[in-house]
């Protein structure tokens, strides 16, 4: 599994339901998360886990799986962890991440487990999910914990919810504004890392609209992808990170300048009265890598 794989869309499907864990990864998610932690009442948290274990076993699925786990200063973390690590799930994902440290205890007891059960070293990976402010002010702590850790999200809610305040609907002009610095804080730990950096959840699945302006304004502030809910928020999330082909078509011409720029010994050149440089070609090989990653450009190079 590569750090870098695309990861547009990471939908959770409830632990408890065994029709939703059949059929999460049906649906063209990049990444799947079976949830034992708020999606599941503390009553159904055993058998959330036994169904979870076996869905791991016994099903193939077309995407990476992950296993939200509850926290482990929680009385059910570590026994999900002893449980459910043996299936091998693709990643754990730990919801309200505050330290290194957990990483660090999570990163032990995951290495142990490769160990006895003969998985490949380091092949179960940490994304962790960033939940409240004291967890933001560890960010970058919690980010480079680990070489296991691919990915730091924001759970919104839960966030907004330790701010003493709403989440909001997020859009380019209004709305967000709770989350805002949070949003940015997380993308900066996570490209300081090198891993990336998973928005939160839309809960309103009817507003299609207003999904998309969220999905705009996270990916103009760097997100690589967004966490979701439900199989109807997949294509417009999708939509929304996948390189169009006017984004691809510009690209293509900007490195292609840039290399005749080169080739003249010059680092800067100008296209279409814009001038270009290496920020631009560092941007225009992200867009052909994203687009190639996500099928919609296949050749090598420019
Ligand atoms: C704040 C947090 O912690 S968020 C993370 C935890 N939350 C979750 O895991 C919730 C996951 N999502 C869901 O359970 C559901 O989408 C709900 C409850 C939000 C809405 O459920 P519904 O109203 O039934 O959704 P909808 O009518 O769109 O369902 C259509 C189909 O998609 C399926 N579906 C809906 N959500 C999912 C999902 N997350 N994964 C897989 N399948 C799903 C339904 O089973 C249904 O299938 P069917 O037609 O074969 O019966
Ligand atoms: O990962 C998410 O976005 C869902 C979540 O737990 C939250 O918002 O509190
Ligand atoms: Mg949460």
């Amino acid at each position: 599994m590569l750090k870098e794989r695309l990861r547009r869309t990471v939908m959770y499907a409830a632990g408890n339901n065994p029709g939703l864990l059949q059929n999460a990864a049906i649906y063209g998610a990049d990444s799947v998360i079976f949830d034992v932690e708020d999606s599941v009442a503390v009553s159904e948290k055993d058998s959330a886990r036994e169904l979870v274990y076996h869905a791991l076993k016994k099903l193939k699925f077309p995407c990476e799986i992950g296993v939200r786990i509850n926290h482990i200063s929680t009385p059910w973390g570590y026994d999900d962890l002893e449980y459910l690590l043996p299936a091998k799930p693709d990643y754990i994902r730990l919801p309200k991440g505050e330290s290194g440290e957990e990483i660090k205890d999570i990163d032990n007891i995951i290495t142990k487990v490769e160990e006895q059960q003969g998985f490949e070293p380091g092949s179960i990976k940490i994304m962790v999910s960033i939940e409240s402010p004291k967890g933001l002010r560890n960010a970058y702590e919690i980010a480079s914990a680990s070489p296991r850790m691919i990915a730091i999200a924001i759970g919104g809610e839960d966030f907004a919810a330790s701010l003493k305040t709403e989440k909001t609907k997020g859009n380019i002009f209004t709305g967000g504004r709770e989350l805002f610095v949070a949003r940015s804080m997380i993308v900066f730990a996570a490209r300081e890392a090198g891993i990336q950096a998973i928005d939160s959840v839309f809960s309103d699945l009817r507003d299609e609209e207003t999904l998309i302006n969220e999905v705009m304004l996270v990916k103009e502030l760097g997100f690589d992808g967004k966490s979701c809910v439900n199989p109807r928020q997949i294509d417009l999330i999708h939509q929304v990170f996948t390189p169009s082909e006017k984004e691809i078509d510009y690209a293509q011409r900007v490195l292609a300048v840039f290399e005749e720029a080169q080739a003249k010994n010059s680092g800067v050149i100008a296209l279409n009265g814009k001038m270009i440089d290496m920020p631009m070609v560092i941007r225009a090989e992200r867009v052909l890598a994203n687009a190639r990653a996500a099928g919609v450009y296949q050749k090598e190079g420019i």
